[in-house]
């Protein structure tokens, strides 16, 4: 059967620690650092299973290789299985209300139809991988920006073409062997009592559309950003927003879902949320943030029967955008005062930033 109608995908399985995310560990990370206490906690990050961003065409052969290896060591008798973890992050026009994760694609340019030739190259590869378990995250940012941001003119004329990509997408990898899960920002985006609503009807209304394919198993929250789960005390930055937490987030958005036709489970983005509350001086700033901890590492343990897993999802030292204001990809919340400066280019990796994440680790490493 589909991993996504059995239920929770993570249960009994181990995440792939991927080589990409070790490589930029042990070649750049390692190395940089002085003291030799600190070269050990960071070989140790190397071994927690985060999630491959697949954020080019090229990339895409990553995922041949690493399911190839996944294969292999589930064949040797991994125990737990391991499963595999990538982002879907290549929408034409990508990061539509933003300047500093535009992507490939533009829709200018034929980039529906290169959008569906890399969905159908990613399918082919997951298909031959039959009997390995894969998750996806479909498309950060993306839905959260047609709810929030059609007054971008970049957005409202992305807007649907972003739909027709990503239900291409989850019509295509909707296989026996994963399990999908929609990006849906976070509680200080769609959280607020305005955006709800519209987003559980724009959630609902795509999924049953796209046929209520059965591995979509829900919706991915945090990525890429730095809230708590589940904090005591709201933070002043999150006012006047009941849902301050993604808990509270989530549980506001299941039944409004539901209502929508969508019964969905949740996973949550925990990689940089270690430490609470943040320094950001509004909520909104989302990039290369200051202070922030590796936080709570993945796990099935959740306390929330909605909440399947908290993940690494945003490689944790990887940039959310450069520093630099004369950059084609220069975003202004990448030259704010709580944004760790000087930053490279989105998904490059940032070495400043991922000692930060090491020190300020919540648990420690
Ligand atoms: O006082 N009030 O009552 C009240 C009421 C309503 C208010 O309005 C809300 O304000 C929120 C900010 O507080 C806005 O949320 C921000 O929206 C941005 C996109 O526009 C997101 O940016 C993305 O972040 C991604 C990583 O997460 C990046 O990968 C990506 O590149 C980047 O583009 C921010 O996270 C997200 O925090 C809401 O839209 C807005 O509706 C505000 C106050
Ligand atoms: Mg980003």
């Amino acid at each position: 059967g589909t991993i996504g109608r059995a239920g929770n995908p993570f249960v009994s399985k181990q995440i792939y620690a991927n080589p990409y995310y070790a490589s930029e560990i042990s070649n750049i990370a390692v190395p940089s650092l002085t003291a030799a206490s600190l070269q050990a906690k960071a070989s140790a990050v190397a071994d927690v299973g985060s999630f491959v961003w697949l954020d080019t065409k090229a990339k895409v052969a990553l995922l041949l290789e690493y399911l190839r290896d996944i294969q292999a060591k589930n064949e040797a008798g991994a125990d737990p299985p391991i499963i595999g973890a990538f982002v879907i992050y290549d929408l034409p026009d990508r990061d539509c209300a933003a300047d500093a994760s535009n992507g490939e694609f533009s829709i200018a340019e034929d980039g529906v139809r290169n959008y569906q030739d890399y969905i159908l190259e990613i399918a082919n590869i997951t298909a031959t991988a039959h009997n390995v378990n894969i998750v996806y995250i479909i498309e950060p940012d993306s839905l959260a920006n047609l709810v929030t941001n059609m007054g971008v003119p970049k957005c409202a004329n992305a807007a649907s073409a972003y739909k027709q990509c990503i239900t291409y997408a989850i019509q295509r990898l909707n296989l026996p062997n994963v399990a999908m899960y929609l990006d849906a920002g976070h509680a200080g985006w769609l959280g607020w009592p305005a955006n709800i609503q519209p987003a559980a009807n724009l959630f609902g209304s795509l999924y049953q559309a796209a046929g209520s394919p059965v591995a979509v198993r829900g919706l991915a929250t945090n990525v890429a950003n730095y809230n708590a789960w589940s904090i005591a005390t709201c933070p002043s930055y999150t006012s006047p927003n009941a849902n301050c937490d993604e808990k509270r987030y989530i549980n506001a958005m299941a039944p409004l879902l539901t209502a929508a036709g969508f019964p969905a489970h949740f996973v949550t983005d925990t990689s940089r949320n270690g430490v609470q509350p943040t320094q950001q001086q509004a909520w909104g700033d989302w990039c290369n943030v200051n202070g922030t901890g590796f936080g709570v590492r993945p796990t099935t343990d959740t306390g929330d029967p909605l909440e399947d897993a908290f993940l690494w999802i945003k490689p944790g030292g990887e940039s959310d955008g450069t520093s630099n204001a004369t950059a084609a990809r220069y975003d202004p919340h990448c030259g704010l005062s709580d944004a760790l400066q000087p930053a490279p280019e989105a998904g490059t990796w940032f070495q400043a930033y991922f000692q930060q994440l090491l020190v300020n680790a919540n648990p420690s490493f």
